[in-house]
Order: C-alpha cells, then structure tokens, then sequence
C-alpha cells in the first residue's frame, strides 16, 4: 500500500479533478496507486527517483510455488550501496575514518551528526534517541497523537476517532449510527459526513445492531497519519489554522528543540508547531515529494525514526537526479534544512522480516505485560515523527 494523506474520498466523484491538480502541483508528496501501477511500466520508470524506488520497493517472488502470500518470499534486493550511517559511526569511532564525501560535525554531542557534502543542509544522527525515548514514543505515536482533535487519514470518513488502540486491542468494532448532526454544525467542510456517527461496541454489541461496521484492528492498521500542532489540510495542502489543535507535546518539542540545533546557527532556536506523524505496514512507501508548505525553509525539519529498519532515498531537486539511499533505523534522526529542503525525498521500503528489521533492543525493553501489544504492533511497523515550524 502506498501512503496517501488525501481523504480517501476524493478517490470518488472527486479523483479525476483531484489527479489534474496534483500534477500541476510542482511537488506531489503523494503517490497514488494508479500513478505506480504495474501495468504502467513506463510511467513507474520515468524518472531516476522513480527508478531507484523500484529497486528498492517490495515485490513478491512470483515463482514461489505457494500461492499464499504468508508463505511468499520477498524478491531479494541488492543493498550494497545502501549507506549505513550505523557502520560510518562504528568505523569512525575505530579509526577516525570516515567515507568520501561524509564530514562529522561535532563530537562532544553524544551522536556525532553527519552531514553530507553534497547535500548541504542535510544532517544524520544515528542512534540520537534512547532506548527508553523510542519506546516512549511509540507508545504516544499509538494512543495519545492519533486523538481528536488531531487528524488521521480516517477522519475523512469516520470524522474523530477516539482511543483507536485501546479499541483494537479489545477487539471492539467501529459501527455507524445515524445522528442528528447536521452538516452546518461540522468542524470543518471536508470533514462533514452528513449526519453519520462511527462509536466503538464490542463484537455481541454490534452484531446487534445491523449497521456499516469496520473492525478497530483493520483500522488501525489501515491508520497511515496523524497530525499534531497546527493540522494540515492534506485536500488544499495548506495548515489551516481554524482547525482545532492542541499544541504539540512539551517533550517532543524540547526533543525537537535540542535535535535541530546541529542546522541552526547558534543562538536560534527552532519553534516546532506542527508534525506529521506516519505509520507504515510492509509494503508500505511514501513517494518522492518535498515538503514545501513551511513559509521559511531555513529551519530544519526534525524526523524522528521509530521501528522497523526503512530505506530513505535522499535525491536532488529534480526528480531526474539520482537519490542516494541510506538505511533508517529506530532511533535515528534526519535534519533537513535549507538546500536539502529542496530536495526530493521518500521511503520505498520498510523491512519487517526478523533478521532485517534490527528491532532487537525494543523487544528486550517492550516485556511487561502491558506493552506486548505495542510490541505486536512495532514488530512489524514503522513509525516516523517528522516535526515543523510553520511560520
Ligand atoms: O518516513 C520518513 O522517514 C520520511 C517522512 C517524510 O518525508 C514526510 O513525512 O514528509
Ligand atoms: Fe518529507
């Protein structure tokens, strides 16, 4: 599955307009599946980004002689150029070596920061977050951030979902009730779902009722994002500042704050009033885009690595420019800042296979009987805070 942050319903009446205006738009930060269709060859290698995200996206071994896809072996990939910021660290720490092109930046920092030169404003900090900070955060990334009134991609259809996780894990199910909201008292226009209310009851409960339902462990794992801060209108690609919001989480911004000082000349500080927060499955990627909605790109962005080993392809601000790709792995961080803020950017791949997924410290931290289910979750997802200033 690809990500997409557009209400699923513009996939309706509304998806040919819709796809008009995305290809105007100078940067589209979402890949839509007719746009990566198998059957498009072509269209899916028209470009170096789109090429190197084919070599690294999943496909499915289509000789394996069993036809259930548990069973199916993903094709082997090639990960030789692969940069492994973890590796360059190791080395460095060994004998002061580092890689053509890669410059550490400071040292009395505990994580030395990378940066490369030819992707100025662009900084890698391996293994930035604790142990104890990761599990933290996965946990608040499943039950506190996806809470109204920050936004997820099931809005569009379910307006606000309150304690998405909590239902999963006991199994409840999402069942609509006509009520007698009328459109007018709606929060906002692409969130009126003309007098439908979607409330959680358990399985005898809803059974019982008769009416649309949706299973709360299908969505979460179909959750794909959250915002926090100011929330972002994904239809308009804009933050709209009417909507409701609450202000980021004190201690992801003072992370935040301290995690972006490495880009910033001294003494300014980076005031983080949005985040996205995305969620992805195997098989998941999110395409070659920029983030462009920010007014001043001087400031950095501040992406948080949560989970299962990713790939991330850094490329230039063609599309036609070859990315360099570069593992991601729970606890890195990414700062991109300035020129790199031009730059494409996206996440072909995610491994969740045991050997490549190199989540082994969460599962000796996530034991106690209360955290198995984020284990269950993490075992085979990746999580990524990616944090803005706006204005
Ligand atoms: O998942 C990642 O590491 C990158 C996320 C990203 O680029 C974005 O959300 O804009
Ligand atoms: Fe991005």
């Amino acid at each position: 599955m690809v990500l997409h942050r557009n209400p699923p319903r513009l996939f309706g009446f509304k998806s040919k307009i819709f796809v008009t205006l995305t290809k105007t738009l100078r940067s589209v930060r979402v890949h839509f599946p007719m746009y990566q269709s198998e059957n498009n060859r072509e269209d899916s290698e028209r470009t170096a980004f789109r090429r190197t995200e084919k070599k690294y996206k999943l496909y499915y071994d289509n000789n394996a002689s069993s036809k259930n896809k548990k069973n199916k072996q993903p094709k082997p990939v090639d990960l030789t150029e692969v940069l492994d910021f973890r590796s360059i660290l190791e080395c460095h720490h060994r004998n002061l070596e580092l890689p053509q092109g890669v410059v550490v930046l400071q040292d009395k920092f505990s994580s030395p920061v990378f940066s490369l030169q030819n992707h100025p404003g662009f900084y890698f900090i391996p293994g930035a977050l604790s142990i104890e900070k990761q599990c933290d955060l996965v946990r608040e990334s499943l039950t506190e951030f996806p809470q109204p009134p920050n936004r997820t991609n099931h809005n569009a259809i379910y307006g606000p979902i309150h304690n998405l996780f909590v239902a999963a894990k006991e199994g409840k199910i999402l069942v609509e009730e006509k009520s007698p909201i009328t459109s007018h008292e709606c929060s906002s226009d692409f969130d009126c779902r003309d007098g439908e209310e979607w409330k959680f009851f358990t399985e005898k409960e809803a059974s019982l009722r008769k009416c649309k339902s949706v299973s709360g462990s299908s969505l979460l794992r179909k959750l794909r994002w959250s915002t926090l801060g100011l929330q972002f209108d994904w239809s308009n690609r804009n933050y709209n500042v009417s909507l409701q919001h609450n202000k980021i989480p004190e201690a992801l911004c003072e992370l935040a704050k301290q995690l972006a000082k490495p880009a910033l000349p001294a003494g300014v500080e980076f005031q983080p009033e949005a985040a996205i927060v995305n969620y992805f499955a195997s098989g998941d990627t999110l395409g070659g885009h920029l983030d462009d909605m920010e007014a001043d790109w001087s400031k950095p962005i501040v992406s948080l690595s949560l989970g299962c080993k990713a790939i991330f392809l850094l490329g230039g601000k063609s599309r036609e420019d070859a990315p360099l790709a570069m593992f991601l792995r729970s606890g890195d961080v990414v700062l991109m800042a300035g020129e790199a803020r031009e730059c494409f950017h996206g996440v072909p791949r995610i491994f969740t296979d045991k050997e490549n997924a190199e989540i082994g410290h969460l599962e000796t931290q996530l034991t106690q009987e209360d955290d198995l289910c984020f284990l269950n979750y993490i075992q085979t997802s990746r999580i990524n805070i990616n944090i803005r200033q706006v204005f």
